[in-house]
C-alpha cells in the first residue's frame, strides 16, 4: 500500500509511523486510519522490527481525533461511524511489539484515545491531553473511556469526559497518562533511546508480557464494538451534528434543548 496521510521508516530495529496531516492538526479521516492499520500490520510482522512509535508530523499536534472537515454525521470511511476505529485501535493492542506514543502537541479527542492505547506514552513539556467529545458532538464508548479510567482512575477519567479540559504534560504525567515529559527539543532523541533499550530485550518475552497485559481489559473491546453502533446512531442527531457545526462555526454550541 503506498501512502498519502502518513510517513512510514524503519530505523535501527524501530518503525516510525507518522500521521503526516500537519494543517489538520494531524486528526484523522478513514483513509488516515486504513493507511496507519496496514502500517501497523507491516510493523507488527516484520521480524527485523522491534518497537514501533506513533507520532504526528509538525510541531502543533499528536494527533486531534476524527477530521471534523470529514464528518457530516458519519465520518467518510469504512467502519461503524465510518472510521474503523475499531480495527485501529485492536492492531495497536494485538501486534507483538510495544507501541510508543511520541506526543509533541495536542493529543485531544481521537488522538488522546490513540496515545492513551499505546504501551508507553513519552511527551514533550509543550504537549497537551484531553478530550474534547461532549464539546463536539462525540465521544468514544470503548477504551477511549474504560481502558482510560484504568489508567488514570475512574475520578479522574470521568472528569477529563465530563468537563473536557485541557491538561499539561506534566499533569498528565502526575495522573500516569505519559510514562516521561522532556523537553520539546530532547523527545525524538529521548524516544530513540527508549527503542535502543526495547531492542536488547528478549522479543518473545516481551510479546508476551503484552499480550498479558491486554488480557485483563480484552472485554472492553466487545463493549467498544456495542458502543461504536451507539455512538453511529448518535451521530444521526441533531445534538450530535450540532457540535459539529458549532466547532466549524467557531461558536460555542447549544446543546441544552437536547438530552433526558
Ligand atoms: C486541537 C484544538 C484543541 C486546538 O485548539 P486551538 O489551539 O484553539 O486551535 P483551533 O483554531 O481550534 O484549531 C486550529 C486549526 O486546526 C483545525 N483542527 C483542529 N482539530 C481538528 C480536527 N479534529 N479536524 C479538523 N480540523 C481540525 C481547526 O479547524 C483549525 O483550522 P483553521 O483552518 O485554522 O480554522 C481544537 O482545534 C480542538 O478541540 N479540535 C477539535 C478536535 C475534534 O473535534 N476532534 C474530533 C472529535 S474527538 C471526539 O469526539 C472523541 C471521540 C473519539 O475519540 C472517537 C471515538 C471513536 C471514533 C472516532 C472518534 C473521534 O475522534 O471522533
Amino acid at each position: 500500500m503506498s501512502y498519502e496521510d502518513i510517513l512510514y521508516e524503519v530505523k535501527d530495529g524501530a518503525a516510525w509511523i507518522t500521521i503526516n496531516r500537519p494543517d489538520k492538526y494531524n486528526a484523522f479521516r478513514g483513509k488516515t486510519c486504513e493507511e496507519l492499520i496496514d502500517a501497523f500490520n507491516t510493523a507488527g510482522w516484520d521480524k527485523s522490527v522491534g518497537v514501533v512509535v506513533l507520532s504526528g508530523a509538525g510541531e502543533k499536534a499528536f494527533c486531534t481525533g476524527g477530521d471534523q472537515s470529514a464528518h457530516e454525521g458519519q465520518y467518510d470511511g469504512r467502519g461503524t461511524i465510518g472510521l474503523p476505529m475499531e480495527d485501529l485501535h485492536s492492531i495497536i493492542r494485538d501486534i507483538p511489539k510495544p507501541v510508543i506514543a511520541k506526543v509533541q502537541g495536542f493529543a485531544i479527542g481521537g488522538g488522546n484515545v490513540l496515545a492513551t492505547i499505546c504501551d508507553m506514552t513519552i511527551a514533550g513539556d509543550r504537549a497537551v491531553f484531553g478530550q474534547v467529545g461532549p464539546k463536539v458532538g462525540s465521544v468514544d464508548p470503548g477504551f477511549g473511556t474504560a481502558f482510560l479510567s484504568r489508567i488514570v482512575g475512574e475520578k479522574k477519567a470521568r472528569e477529563i469526559w465530563y468537563m473536557c479540559r485541557r491538561y499539561t504534560a506534566q499533569e498528565a504525567l502526575e495522573m500516569g497518562l505519559v510514562n516521561k515529559v522532556v523537553p520539546h527539543e530532547e523527545l525524538d532523541a529521548e524516544v530513540a533511546g527508549w527503542c535502543a533499550e526495547i531492542m536488547d530485550r528478549s522479543p518473545t518475552a516481551i510479546a508476551l508480557a503484552k499480550r498479558s497485559f491486554n488480557m485483563d481489559t480484552e472485554h472492553q473491546r466487545g463493549i467498544a464494538g456495542l458502543g461504536m453502533l451507539g455512538l453511529s446512531l448518535y451521530y444521526d442527531t441533531d445534538e450530535s451534528k450540532e457540535g459539529g457545526i458549532a466547532f466549524k462555526e467557531k461558536r460555542k454550541p447549544d446543546f441544552r434543548k437536547f438530552g433526558k
